[in-house]
């Protein structure tokens, strides 16, 4: 139908514009994002934290600005992908004879993006009008952390004149028929640690060699990385429940123009690791285990954290959204979700990082939801796909959802009565 190529076809513009890191074409992306704002005669602003990261904020104004407001957020950043190992370019958007489109993004994360603003292109069609004010941000930066995106965005005095009551950002997609939910997520820790020993002939068995340090840190660390992998393969713990460690780089040896000095045992040696932390993990007692097991200053060892974020709040108590009656936009959304026949998952911990971090830690709700359902997990892989089947189901999950959100009067009011939620 007519009707669906275009949508497709919108989908199609916004996944061809390439905002791979580390060179998003944000302005491509913006401008893209600002026509069809106008086209929805939607307010806009574009905001420049940083020079050169535009981050856009649309609204949709809701008949009574005093009662919070609701926050669609995406980002417009990809990760890079390497095109020789795609079956079709990863910026061409390419639609097979399956109905799938593949694109680096069409998973993570411009498919929302994109479905925020077809849901309420129909919603506007149907003359809907919100009680409450819709915003949308388009966040740049997300892929490498926020820091010039959401965090600025967050820290700023335009997002606390927004007056927000719920966020909505990305989640992941589901192998089965119900959708996956996100209320909280792990934490990064970056880690380096380094090992230092005494230079040798490569013929020589002595101890305390840097590499020899450095191997028992790795020996350590693949034991407790196996003891939490344990616990997910038997079933006692889900993915984002425990603590994942897994090797990112490692640098030692001495260099020589044919490759490396083979005959020569190092004096330093280096491995980095990516640590994701559970929020309600115990983070101190993870800390004492890298000081004492892992880098510890008896085996020559230090180390350093590239980032070491913090899965709890100032008082201490882990950042996770309710997902209980306390929260009505969980019951709403639950709700919403099954009005368009469809079903979600039970809530998760999600086991990387999103923006959603920087909601939850200025103590709004955020929720993580993308709506690809009997989708293979393809972010960040090779032949990232989402089926437009899929994608055009998600436009009218949105539609149930933000006509939920932006129609709900609050407590006490009629359509938050026990019968309703
Ligand atoms: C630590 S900031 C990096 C954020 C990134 N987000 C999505 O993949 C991640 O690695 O989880
Ligand atoms: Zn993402
Ligand atoms: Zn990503």
């Amino acid at each position: 139908e007519r009707k669906y190529d275009d949508i497709i076809s919108r989908f199609q513009e916004y996944l061809r514009i390439n905002t791979a890191q580390p060179n998003p074409d944000y302005f491509a992306a913006a401008e893209f994002i600002l026509s069809q704002a106008k086209s929805l005669s939607l307010e806009f602003q574009v905001l420049e934290f940083v020079k050169g990261k535009p981050l856009l904020l649309l609204k949709w104004p809701g008949s009574d600005p005093t009662l919070p407001s609701i926050l669609l957020n995406s980002h417009t950043d990809v990760v890079p992908a390497e095109p020789l190992k795609w079956s079709h370019p990863p910026f061409s958007a390419h639609l097979d004879s399956h109905g799938r489109i593949f694109a680096r993004g069409s998973q993570d994360m411009k498919c929302v993006g994109l479905q925020y603003l077809e849901a309420i292109r129909r919603l506007k069609a149907s003359s809907f009008r919100p009680l409450r004010s819709i915003y949308l941000s388009f966040v740049p930066d997300e892929e490498i952390g926020g820091h010039d995106g959401a965090e600025k965005f967050t820290d700023s005095d335009i997002f606390s004149s927004l007056n927000l009551g719920i966020v909505l950002d990305e989640g992941l997609a589901s192998t089965n028929d119900k959708y996956r939910v996100f209320y909280g997520e792990r934490s990064p820790w970056w880690l380096v640690i380094k090992a230092t020993g005494a230079p040798g002939h490569g013929s020589k068995l002595y101890d305390n060699s840097a590499m020899e340090n450095l191997l028992k840190s790795i020996e350590s660390i693949r034991r407790f990385r196996a003891s939490q992998f344990d616990l997910v393969k038997a079933g006692f713990r889900a993915e984002g429940e425990v603590v994942s460690v897994n090797m990112a780089f490692l640098k030692a040896g001495t260099p020589s123009p044919t490759g490396f000095v083979m005959n020569l045992q190092p004096s330093e040696a280096e491995a980095g690791f990516d640590i994701r932390v559970p929020p309600a993990a115990d983070e101190s007692a993870l800390e004492r285990r890298i000081s004492e097991e892992w880098a510890p200053f008896s085996r020559n060892m230090s180390f350093e954290f590239k980032q070491r974020v913090s899965g709890r709040d100032g008082t201490g108590k882990p950042v996770l959204t309710v997902t209980d009656l306390s929260n009505p936009w969980w019951a709403l959304l639950e709700e919403a979700v099954e009005k368009a026949n469809a079903k979600l998952g039970k809530p998760e911990i999600f086991p990387a990082s999103t923006d959603a971090r920087y909601f939850r830690q200025r103590g709004l709700p955020a929720i993580g939801f993308s709506p690809m359902a009997n989708t293979p997990i393809l972010l960040h892989d090779h032949n990232e796909f989402l089926d437009q089947a899929e994608y055009l189901k998600g436009i009218e999950v949105y539609e149930s959802i933000i006509k939920a959100y932006a129609s709900y009067v609050g407590p006490g009011g009629k359509e938050s009565s026990k019968d309703e939620l």
